[in-house]
């Protein structure tokens, strides 16, 4: 009991500290102002009561009628009723505006928590996961707020009003109120969660199932035609919604069912306050007035719980929702209370003369047996152009997601130069020209955007286009033919100036001609940096000033340029 307690805690924790933080304020006048709203509901239910009963009472006689005071009771109504609205009105404002800021900030927070080397690429593996868990799980947590915690918080105020209310009648009464109402409101709110828990995580994991069913429906369809997959792909979506409307039907019969129960609780509260102040009244403890008051607060008290029903029913979701993001929260947490960024891998910059210092740096795939890199040293010279060769698997792209920081090594030391980066696929979104080359250099003004774009030799094609830099790519670059693609990302490369380029197959796909023109490109406006390469080719090993021959991982062998070994190796590399 004591475990699961600290469980449960460990992980609502991260999740409401970093839900809350900034906003809480904001977050507590919202839950007050819909205390307040429930409260003058409540008063203005009863007070309305109290007066029509009052006011026809005083006027059976000329005497009474005339020393009774309608003016307080209409003034306080109006109080009320005017309250209540404004009350509703700001609730909504605070509540909504506090909500929305602290899914803003969280999302940033969970962004900044996903910028790790492992995280990126647990997310590119599964994309559709990912974006499912910024928007529902973070919609998940928003109920937490809107619809559990600030409904809870007005049952329990209209709890403690009816029971003051009916206490200052007579005691006895508004204890009895007090914990009837408290009995039903959380026992059924608490069975209503655990019987919908179930459900409710089910309904949220198949939404999850079928959004990525769908997508790969979508973005698969000729894979699938192809393989011959598609009626099987269809009937698995189908399978997928009918359990997610099972789920569904579930939820509504016990959201129908806690309706009943709260409907029921509230008759039955009804009828024992009737019992209850008719014997006041007759015992001439309590006016008629006044037992009509009572009356009406009891009617209106059991209300507000039966709000919290649907945040009762959401509870799985939230849960689910809070144990996915809570590790994310509280490693946020802990990197800004130490200053640190969430990324470990994020290298040394090394001594003047080196732009890398690798030392027997070793890298492990999650789930691998074996190191992709084993206990590797290299060292790059400022200026100097290395070009990693070797078999398929020998671990080129891991180094070079190494040093960019999209991995992390478990053992050894890496030092390195800011670095610009040029990947086998250039990396181009569904945006203007303009915006997808501001992606490397934001602050570029448009002379050296077309300056970059000159030295890649795309200038004279864009200017061919209609809307020049404002021309909008598809998804992908779609709308450039390959050597374009290529030669945009060349521009990018070039509106960074850091001193070290990582290259990753830079030509490869391209024909001899765009390849060569790429490549002479690169080798007048890479003079002076440090370049790290990796490759299949003889053109692009041709420029190295020394090779590096990767096998399992491990460099075995190194050769510089004018060598014997080294023309050897590249006369074994692939001629196109
Ligand atoms: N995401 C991954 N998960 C597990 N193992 C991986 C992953 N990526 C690569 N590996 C393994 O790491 C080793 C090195 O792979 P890497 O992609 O670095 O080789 P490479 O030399 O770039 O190959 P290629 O020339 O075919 O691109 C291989 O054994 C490979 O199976």
């Amino acid at each position: 009991m004591t475990r699961r307690f600290s469980e449960t805690a460990s992980v609502l924790r991260p999740v409401l500290g970093a839900l809350f933080a900034g906003v809480w304020r904001r977050m507590a006048l919202g839950a007050s102002l819909a205390a307040i709203t429930v409260l003058a509901g409540m008063g203005l239910l009863g007070l309305s009561g109290w007066f029509i009963a009052a006011t026809a009472i005083a006027g059976l006689h000329a005497a009474s009628a005339l020393a009774f005071d309608v003016f307080a009771p209409s003034a306080g109504i109006r109080l009320l009723a005017l309250g209540r609205t404004a009350a509703r009105y700001g609730e909504r404002l605070v509540t909504h505006d506090a909500t929305l800021a602290a899914l803003a900030a969280l999302r940033e927070r969970i962004f900044r928590g996903w910028a790790s080397a492992a995280q990126i690429r647990e997310l590119l593996r599964r994309p559709a996961r990912a974006l499912f868990r910024l928007t529902s799980d973070l919609d998940a947590l928003e109920s937490l707020y809107l619809r559990l915690l600030t409904p809870a918080g007005a049952a329990l105020c209209a709890t403690a009003f009816a029971a003051a209310t009916l206490g200052l009648m007579t005691f006895w009464l508004g204890i009895a109120l007090g914990i009837w109402m408290l009995a039903v409101g959380i026992a059924v709110s608490v069975g209503l969660f655990f019987r919908s828990r179930r459900p409710a995580l089910r309904r949220a994991l198949l939404t999850e199932r079928l959004r990525a069913q769908t997508v790969d429906l979508v973005s698969g369809q000729t894979e699938l035609v192809m393989a011959g997959r598609l009626a099987a792909q269809c009937a698995a979506l189908e399978q997928t919604d009918r359990r997610l409307a099972r789920a569904d039907r579930r939820l509504h019969r016990l959201d129908t069912a806690a309706g009943a129960i709260y409907g029921i609780a509230g008759s039955l509260t009804l009828a024992a306050t009737l019992l209850g102040v008719g014997a006041l009244v007759d015992r001439g403890q309590i006016g008629i007035p006044a037992a009509v008051l009572a009356l009406l607060i009891a009617l209106a008290a059991m209300e507000p719980f039966a709000a919290l029903r649907r945040g009762a029913l959401e509870a799985g979701r939230m849960w689910l929702a809070a144990k996915r993001l809570s590790p994310h929260c509280a490693e946020y947490a802990e990197c800004a209370d130490s200053g640190a960024t969430p990324d470990a891998a994020v290298p040394d910059v090394p001594n003047a003369g080196d732009a890398v210092i690798l030392q027997r740096v070793s890298v492990r795939y999650p789930g691998s047996a074996t190191d992709a890199l084993q206990s590797l040293s290299l060292t790059i010279a400022h200026g100097e152009r290395v070009a990693v060769v070797g078999p398929s698997g020998a671990g080129k792209s891991t180094l070079m997601a190494l040093l960019a920081g999209e991995l992390a090594a478990h053992a050894g030391s890496i030092q390195r130069l800011p670095f610009a980066w040029l990947s086998q696929r250039a990396d181009l979104f569904q945006d203007s020209l303009r915006e997808n080359l501001l992606l490397a250099a934001p602050e570029a003004g448009d002379e050296a955007l077309w300056h970059a774009l000159e030295s890649a030799g795309l200038a004279a094609d864009i200017r061919g286009l209609n809307a020049g830099l404002e021309t909008r790519l598809g998804e992908s670059g779609l709308g450039l033919s390959a050597g374009q693609r290529r030669r945009l990302a060349l521009a990018r490369l070039l509106l960074q100036s850091h001193p070290l380029w990582l290259l990753d197959e830079p030509t490869e796909g391209l024909d001899a001609a765009t390849a060569a023109d790429v490549l002479a490109r690169l080798r007048i406006l890479g003079e002076g940096r440090a370049w790290l390469m990796a490759t299949h080719l003889r053109r692009e090993a041709a420029l190295a000033d020394r090779l590096l021959i990767l096998r399992d991982g491990r460099v075995e062998a190194e050769y510089r340029w004018g060598s014997r070994d080294f023309a050897a190796a590249l006369a074994a590399l692939r001629h196109d």
